[in-house]
């Protein structure tokens, strides 16, 4: 990518719409820019941060569409260059014939994520506060998108920043004593103790719960920006339908005494606790010739081992003792797949429900008595372990800050296992060095083009 051309791309949907936003950058921005615009001079002398109206025409005969335009001067705008914002009427031929006036007027298509990447080579912000903007845009609950906001305001390049510059004046240290190993050195027996007074071993552990507590904050934050998948399954006639519609809230899926109803498998999204689930009624799971049925009990097997967590129904009011064999035999199944499940006894309202067995949670969908316990279960079998994060917490979302945030935990274990070992100063300088550099990729401070690339192709074109 270029950092010197002039680049233009919609922010906003190609639809219809009361206004739609082009963003546009680059050096030459204005001076472009007016050449299509019925004020040049206006529009050219205009100071940062300023709106000006009119018309972007090729000439007075040939308008193309009425506007207003922000000026915005370097180093004053999102991505550190000149910028001008066009907002236009919104509408799908109209934009796409401004886009071909930028394009006559010396502008290109701005790749996906290049106004970002721009702001980040400008020192507008580090990749952490990057990659909010990306996970802001894309969050889809009210949590997902406070938590992106945390790491917008820079909570995540703060925390590494933190564990970093405690590292870096380690190094300092060290390799004062490295480059002059005559000053100072004191006895061989008595290397040790002078490695450790070089490298305390308590900040050392700092900087290794500090990481560990980002790392662990992973799994709940890709919960709430990505999602999970909950499968209900189980015999036909337990209830899954009548469940997947009291998620809902609604009666979208239909429910009947007759087994096998449910047939294709239906999805629909549900929001809980902030985070976005897509909730999965498949078909009750029996032996069948019947050529349909057995396809959607098939297709519904692959939804369910693909599932993050299955809700296992079983009907209370069954004693059938060879429908608690195929029960068994199925549990079986998705605890060879390593899948959490939680099991549900169902119908509980009525009398001839036996009282559930260990291990399962009663339900009714009647009542809705059960139902609470049920979705903290779930909850719990998605977080494995992880408490549910707060709107102020501190929480990563991105496998590439998570998989180096690893890299330096792995290079300050070894770190202090080799302090442990007695190895010589080099040896453990070299892993602290790992660590550092891992940290200084997070934040972008080492990066090179594999890495940008890697962060800014995920984006929006226009972000
Ligand atoms: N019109 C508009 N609204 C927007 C954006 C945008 O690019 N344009 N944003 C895009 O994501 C978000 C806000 N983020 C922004 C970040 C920096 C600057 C900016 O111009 N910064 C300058 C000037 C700051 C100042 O005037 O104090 C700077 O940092 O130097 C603008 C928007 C959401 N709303
Ligand atoms: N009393 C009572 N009836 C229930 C309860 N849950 C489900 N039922 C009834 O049981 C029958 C089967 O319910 P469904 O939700 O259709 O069962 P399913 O698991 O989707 O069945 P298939 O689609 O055939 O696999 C319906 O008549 C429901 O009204 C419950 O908790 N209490
Ligand atoms: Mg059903």
């Amino acid at each position: 990518m270029m950092q010197d051309d002039r680049i233009a791309a919609l922010a906003t949907p190609l639809g219809e719409s009361a206004l739609a936003v082009i963003r546009t950058s680059g050096e030459g921005t204005l001076q472009a820019l007016s050449r299509g615009f019925s004020r040049p001079g206006t529009l050219q002398e205009a100071p940062g941060n300023t709106i000006i109206y009119g018309w972007l025409q090729y000439d007075e005969s040939r308008r193309v569409d009425e506007v207003t335009v922000a000026v915005f001067r370097a180093p004053r705008s999102y991505t550190g260059e000149e910028s001008a914002e066009i907002y236009c009427h919104g509408s799908i031929p109209g934009i796409q014939k401004i886009m071909e006036l930028l394009f006559t007027l010396g502008f290109r298509q701005a790749e996906p994520g290049e106004f970002s990447l721009r702001a980040f080579i400008n020192g507008k912000m580090d990749l952490t506060r990057a990659e909010a903007v990306h996970e802001i845009v894309r969050s889809q609950s009210r949590k997902a998108q406070s938590l992106a906001l945390n790491r917008l305001s820079g909570r995540v390049f703060e925390e590494i920043d933190r564990v970093k510059s405690r590292l870096v004046d380690i190094m300092a240290a060290v390799s004062v004593q490295l480059d002059y190993p005559d000053d100072e050195l004191p006895g061989e027996d008595d290397d040790s103790g002078y490695v450790r007074s070089l490298i305390p071993m308590d900040t050392v552990q700092d900087a290794v719960s500090g990481l560990e507590r980002l790392v662990s904050s992973y799994r709940s934050g890709r919960l709430y920006q990505q999602g999970a998948r909950v499968a209900l399954a189980g015999q036909t006639n337990a209830g899954k339908s009548s469940m997947f519609n009291l998620f809902l809230k609604e009666d979208r899926s239909i429910v009947s005494n007759i087994h096998g109803t449910t047939r294709d498998y239906i999805q629909a999204p549900v929001v809980l606790d902030g985070i976005p689930l897509s909730l999965y009624d498949t078909a009750g799971l029996r032996e069948v010739d019947e050529i349909i049925e057995k396809e959607g009990i098939r297709r519904s097997g692959q939804v369910i081992e693909n599932s993050s967590v299955i809700l296992y129904l079983v009907d209370g009011t069954n004693s059938d003792k060879s429908a608690h064999a195929f029960d068994e035999k199925q549990l079986e199944r998705i605890g060879e797949l390593n899948l959490p499940c939680v099991k549900i006894w169902t119908k509980t309202d009525l009398p001839q429900c036996a009282p559930a067995p260990k291990g399962f949670l009663p339900l009714s969908m009647i009542s809705g008595e059960g139902f609470d316990r049920v979705q903290q279960a779930m909850m719990e079998a998605l977080l494995q372990g992880e408490r549910l994060a707060g709107d102020g917490d501190l929480v990563i979302d991105s496998l590439r800050q998570k998989q180096l945030i690893d890299d330096a935990l792995d290079g300050l274990q070894q770190a202090l296992t080799s302090m442990e070992g007695d190895q010589p100063l080099d040896i453990i300088a070299m892993d602290l060095q790992r660590s550092i550099r891992s940290l200084g990729e997070i934040t972008g401070e080492v990066s090179s083009e594999d890495i940008l690339d890697r962060v800014f192709s995920g984006f929006c074109v226009g972000k």
